[in-house]
């Protein structure tokens, strides 16, 4: 039979005689995905940054996936409606996967503003082979819209204010705060971390766990 548009049969899954295991050892470290999640302005590709830049120095292979420079490429063809919102953490956490299944640490940063997406993400990456362990640790970049706001380093907000962009994440589109996220960057009396310090929270998890090392 002849395989369908958008409903593919006949497609098979080749297993690779090099194993993941192998790569980790290689390279002696875990793959795994950092799932960064925020209001625009929260600092996402801030911590993004930091924490590939902290990686890098211990000697710890680690890739960022942003979703602003994700959509000038494979996601071009997508806008900002709910769909294609879904789409693009879609399509990132399959890439995600793929980072992590060839071991590396892959950071993904984007705003990711439904629950349904982020779940699917996590489902995505809950590895069957080791008693369900998930692979996708959320962070979740818990600052004020007023903080980002105020912040508000492209413009954006204040042109989704004056209505020249519709449906900007927490204006006229809705941000659901994760549920069940492993760690939580927020303001401490008013202060927020440094992007040293919000890397060296995520670095110590990830350590605490297991993932930089074989
Ligand atoms: N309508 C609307 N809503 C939210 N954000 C918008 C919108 N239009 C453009 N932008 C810019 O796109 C960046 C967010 O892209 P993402 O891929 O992370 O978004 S999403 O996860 O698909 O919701 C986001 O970048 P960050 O500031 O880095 O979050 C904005 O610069
Ligand atoms: N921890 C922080 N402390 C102070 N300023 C920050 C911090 N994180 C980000 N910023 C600033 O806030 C703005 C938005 O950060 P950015 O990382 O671009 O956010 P996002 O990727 O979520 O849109 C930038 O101007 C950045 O320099």
């Amino acid at each position: 039979m002849m395989s369908v548009m958008g409903n593919p049969t006949n497609i098979f899954w080749h297993e690779s005689t090099v194993g993941k295991t192998e790569r980790q050892n290689l390279i002696n470290q875990q793959g795994c995905v950092v799932w960064i999640t925020g209001l625009s302005g929260s600092g996402k590709s801030t911590l993004a940054c930091s924490l590939n830049r902290e990686l890098h120095s211990r000697g710890k292979l680690s890739y960022v996936l942003d979703g602003d420079n994700v959509r000038h490429g494979l996601n071009k063809n997508l806008g900002f409606s709910s769909e294609d919102r879904t789409e693009n953490i879609r399509r990132v956490g399959e890439v995600a996967k793929l980072f992590a299944d060839a071991g590396l640490i892959c950071i993904a940063s984007l705003i990711s503003p439904y629950r349904k997406d982020r779940d699917a993400c996590r489902a995505m990456l809950t590895d069957a082979n080791f008693i369900e362990a998930i692979l996708l640790f959320c962070v979740f970049m818990n600052m004020s819209l007023e903080v980002c706001e105020r912040r508000d380093p492209k413009g954006l907000y204040k042109l989704a204010r004056a209505g020249k962009i519709k449906g900007f994440t927490g204006i006229d589109d809705p941000y659901e705060p994760p549920l069940n996220c492993e760690i939580m960057i927020e303001e401490k009396d008013g202060v927020c971390p440094t992007p040293c310090d919000m890397a060296g929270q995520v670095v110590s998890y990830l350590d605490e766990n297991g993932f930089l090392h074989a």
